[in-house]
C-alpha cells in the first residue's frame, strides 16, 4: 500500500476507551471509517520510549504493520513545571496499579502531594501542559507526527464528572472551567471557523486534518 489515506480506512491505534471516542468524533466528519486497535484485537505495545514521539510511532506501527491498513496513534501526557516536567510519558504509568489496572484518582493525588511537597500552592506556581503527538504510520514502515500542546493550572480539588484521565485537575488557561467539567464538544471540537481548538489532542489533529485530509 502508498503511504496514503485513499482508502478512508484509518486504525485508531490506542486502547483507551477515551481517546478512542474523541478520534471517533474528530475523524467523522471526514468519512473515515475508524476502528481501534482494540477492535481488531490487538495486543497493546509496550511503551519503551522516552519521548512521547518514540511512544506514538511503537504504537503505531505495530497497528500498521498488524493491520496492513495506516495507523494513528496518540502518545499523551501531562507534564508540570514544579515536577521538571513529570509525569510526562509516564503519566498513564503514575495511575497504574499493581493489579494493572488505572486509579486516575490516585494519579491526581499523587500529583497533588508532589506538587504540594514542593511548595508549590500559588495558582503560578502550578503550571503545566497537556502534550499530545499523534503519529501516522503506514504499513510500508514510513511515519509522520503531529504536535498538539495547551497550556494551563493544576488546580485541587478535583472538579467535574467528565472527560477521562487528570481532565478534573486541568483548568485551561483562559477559561473558568476544568477539563473535567466540560461538554466533550468545548474540550476536543473542531471550530467551525477554523480557528485554533482547545485540547492538545483536536490541536495535533487539526494538524493531522490539514495534511492530510484536507481540513
Ligand atoms: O485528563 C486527561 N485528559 C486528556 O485529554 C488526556 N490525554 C492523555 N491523558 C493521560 O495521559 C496518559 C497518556 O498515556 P498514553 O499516551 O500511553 O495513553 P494510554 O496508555 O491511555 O492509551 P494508548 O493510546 O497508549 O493505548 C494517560 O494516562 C491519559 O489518561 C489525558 N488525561
Ligand atoms: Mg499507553
Amino acid at each position: 500500500m502508498t503511504a496514503d489515506l485513499s482508502a478512508k480506512t484509518i486504525v485508531v491505534a490506542t486502547h483507551n476507551e477515551g481517546k478512542r471516542k474523541e478520534f471517533a468524533e474528530l475523524m467523522a466528519p471526514f468519512g473515515f471509517s475508524a476502528r481501534s486497535a482494540g477492535e481488531y484485537g490487538l495486543p497493546e505495545p509496550e511503551e519503551t520510549g522516552t519521548t512521547f514521539e518514540e511512544n506514538a510511532f511503537i504504537k503505531a506501527e505495530a497497528a500498521a504493520k498488524a493491520t496492513g491498513l495506516p495507523a494513528l496513534s496518540d502518545d499523551s501526557g501531562l507534564c508540570i513545571d514544579a515536577l521538571d516536567g513529570e509525569p510526562g510519558v509516564y503519566t498513564a504509568d503514575w495511575a497504574t496499579q499493581s493489579d494493572g489496572k488505572r486509579d486516575f484518582g490516585k494519579a491526581m493525588q499523587r500529583a497533588e502531594d508532589a506538587m504540594q511537597a514542593k511548595g508549590a500552592t500559588a495558582p503560578a506556581q502550578r503550571k503545566g501542559r497537556f502534550v499530545s503527538v499523534l503519529c501516522l504510520a503506514f504499513p510500508d514502515g514510513t511515519a509522520e507526527y503531529y504536535r498538539g500542546e495547551v497550556e494551563g493550572t493544576l488546580v485541587w480539588p478535583p472538579k467535574g464528572e467528565r472527560g477521562f484521565g487528570y481532565d478534573p485537575v486541568f483548568l485551561p488557561d483562559g477559561h473558568a472551567r476544568t477539563f473535567g467539567e466540560m461538554e466533550s464538544q468545548e474540550k476536543h471540537g473542531l471550530k467551525a471557523d477554523g480557528s485554533e481548538p482547545l485540547s492538545h489532542r483536536a490541536r495535533a489533529f487539526q494538524k493531522f486534518g490539514k495534511a492530510r485530509l484536507g481540513l
